[in-house]
Formats: C-alpha cells, structure tokens, sequence
C-alpha cells in the first residue's frame, strides 16, 4: 500500500510511570506492511486519514492533512484507565498522494475492512470528512448488505452535496445514499447539530428525499436532553450496527477554532457526551471517527484536546470504565 505510513512511535509521549497510567504507555505501535498482528484480547485501533484534498476541492482551507498526528499526540498524556484485556494499537495512517483523494479513501475501506476482520474497534481520525465515505465502505464490505448500518454524523453540515460525482468533503452521504439506492439498500442517517445557517434549501430537500433524519442546532443542547434522546433512541432501535462521525466544525468555535468551517453558533460537547452514553448503552457502535481537525487554525491546542477527549470517554465507556 503506497498511500500509509506505519505509526510513528516518537508521536506517543508525556509522563512516565510504572504500570501504565498514562495512554502513551499503553499504545502499541504497528507498521501494517509487516506481519498481521492479531490482537488476543479486546482492543481499539486507531487510524490516522491524513487528508485534506477533499476539503480543498469543497473549497475549504486546507491543513486537516496534519491533523491525525496532532490529535494522537494530545492522546498520549492522558490517564489511561482501560481494564487490562483491552488493548490499544496506532495502526499508523493511510495519507492521500497529491490530489489523489480516491486512492486514500480505497485504502481507508480496506484498512477499516483489516481492522473489523482482526475484531478490533477502528478509531479513525482525520482528515476532511471524505473520511466517512471509505470508513463507512469498509465497515459495509465487512458485515455485507445484510446489517442495518445507521450513521451518525455530530455536524453543522449534511454533508450530502451532489457534485457531479465529484467527491470531496461535502459528499460523503450523498455518495453513501446514491450507491445504497443503486444497490436496493437502505440509508439509515441521523445528523445532529445542523445548522440552517450553514446549509442551503437543496441539502434540506436532499436529506428530505433520501430519508435522513436530523435535528437542529438550535434543538441539539441539554435543555432538550430528553427530546434529543428520544429521537437517538429511535434511531438506534432501528438498526443493527452504529457508526459515529464527529465533525469537530459541529462544536461553537470557542470550543474548536481547528476547523476549516467554524461554527460560532454550534453545539457544546456536554451533548455529545450524553448521546455518545446514549449510543455506547445500545451496545451497537462498531465504529467512531473524528473528521475535519486542522492545526493550522487551532487555538492552544484545544481542538486537538477536545478531539482526543471525545476518543478518551468513548474508549473508556466501551471498555466499561
Ligand atoms: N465537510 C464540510 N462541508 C461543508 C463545508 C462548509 C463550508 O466550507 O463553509 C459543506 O460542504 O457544507
Ligand atoms: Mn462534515
Ligand atoms: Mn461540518
């Protein structure tokens, strides 16, 4: 595979102890082009999707490239309080070769596809949101046309411009949709935190016409905590199988400058974490990414902390902690 670079061992540091309290100290570092590893016990593996031509064919400032790496090394100090059966591999990155956006979004697809079939959880983290269309693909191609796959997008954006078939960072559901209906699939969308200032007419009417659910930004806060979650519920009762994507331009700014689009008016991550329980008690999640982290607009790095925070609860609620 030309388009991956093997994990980078130097990127995984902070305090040192003696048994593993912090997350560098747990992390395994694996080069795929060497022997399969086949992880014996419950594990997570996180995969970087170093890529921004998406974003820049959607017109958007470009940087997300760099934003895998970053994210990791925000991970790295944090407490690590995993039970010891789980394990916690950096598969590296797959990154995208010039403007070569479809070339790393097949590579995506079968590394995720690698990662399901060792029945290891893939953590993906971007990149542009282009990332969800080969992290969906791979999680379709392991389990088949037969699950119900439902997608949860945390987003300012739908994300389902039609382009002319021409995928960038704003396509990524449409061009799920379009190939479910080619092939007499279902679409299962639910995207949370839109926001109407961000979205035009036509993506309304598409979300409307491809049956995708969503609810508003304006609607995605505490105060409507139950509502929020009777319609999360719904969803998932609906599906077999979850994969969640969080596009960090979905956060109010002051809470994730690091994006190419920011959301002044966006949700806060109290939300999330209450729909990311919501999700992980459903016991279907399957897959998680991270899209649209760019260092080049962040702040003291808090995008880069709220993006390894988000993926700290997550892998701690999984494993039971
Ligand atoms: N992945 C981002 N998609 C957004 C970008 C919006 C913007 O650049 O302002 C979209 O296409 O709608
Ligand atoms: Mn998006
Ligand atoms: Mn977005």
């Amino acid at each position: 595979m030309e388009n991956y670079t093997p994990a980078n061992p130097q990127l995984w540091s902070g305090r040192p102890s003696e048994d593993q309290q912090y997350v560098h100290e747990k992390v395994v570092a694996v080069n795929l082009r060497e022997a399969a590893t086949s992880p014996s016990k419950k594990s997570f593996s996180i995969l970087g999707y170093a890529c921004d031509e998406g974003v820049a064919r959607n017109r958007g400032r470009v940087g997300a490239y760099h934003g895998p790496d970053h994210i990791k090394k925000a991970l790295g100090p944090m407490p690590n309080h995993l039970p010891q059966k789980y394990q916690l591999f950096d598969m590296g990155s797959v990154v995208c070769i010039g403007d070569d956006l479809e070339g790393a979004q097949k590579s995506l697809t079968e590394t995720v596809r690698v990662i399901l079939s060792q029945k290891s959880f893939p953590i993906v983290l971007g990149g542009g949101h282009d990332i969800a269309y080969g992290h969906f693909k791979g999680i379709r191609n392991h389990f088949g046309p037969d699950k119900k796959i439902g997608i949860i997008n945390f987003d300012a954006h739908f994300d389902l411009r039609d382009n002319g078939g021409i995928p960038t960072s704003g396509t990524p559901f449409h061009q799920i949709a379009t190939e479910a209906q080619t092939n007499g699939e279902a679409f299962h969308y639910l995207c949370l935190g839109i926001r109407q200032d961000a979205n035009p007419k036509v993506l309304f009417e598409t979300a409307q016409h491809t049956g995708s659910k969503f609810i508003l930004q304006s609607e995605f806060t505490l105060y409507n905590l139950k509502k929020v979650n009777k319609k999360l519920q719904k969803f998932l009762d609906e599906v077999d199988l979850v994969y969640v994507t969080l596009d960090l331009d979905g956060f109010a700014s002051a809470y994730a400058p690091g994006v190419s689009a920011p959301s002044p008016f966006g949700f806060s991550p109290d939300i999330v974490l209450e729909c990311l329980n919501t999700i992980i008690a459903s016991k279907k999640l399957t897959a998680l990414d991270i899209a649209e982290y760019n260092p080049t607009y962040d702040i003291d790095g808090i995008t880069a902390k709220l993006a390894a925070g988000l993926l700290h609860h997550s892998i701690h609620r999984l494993s039971g902690k």
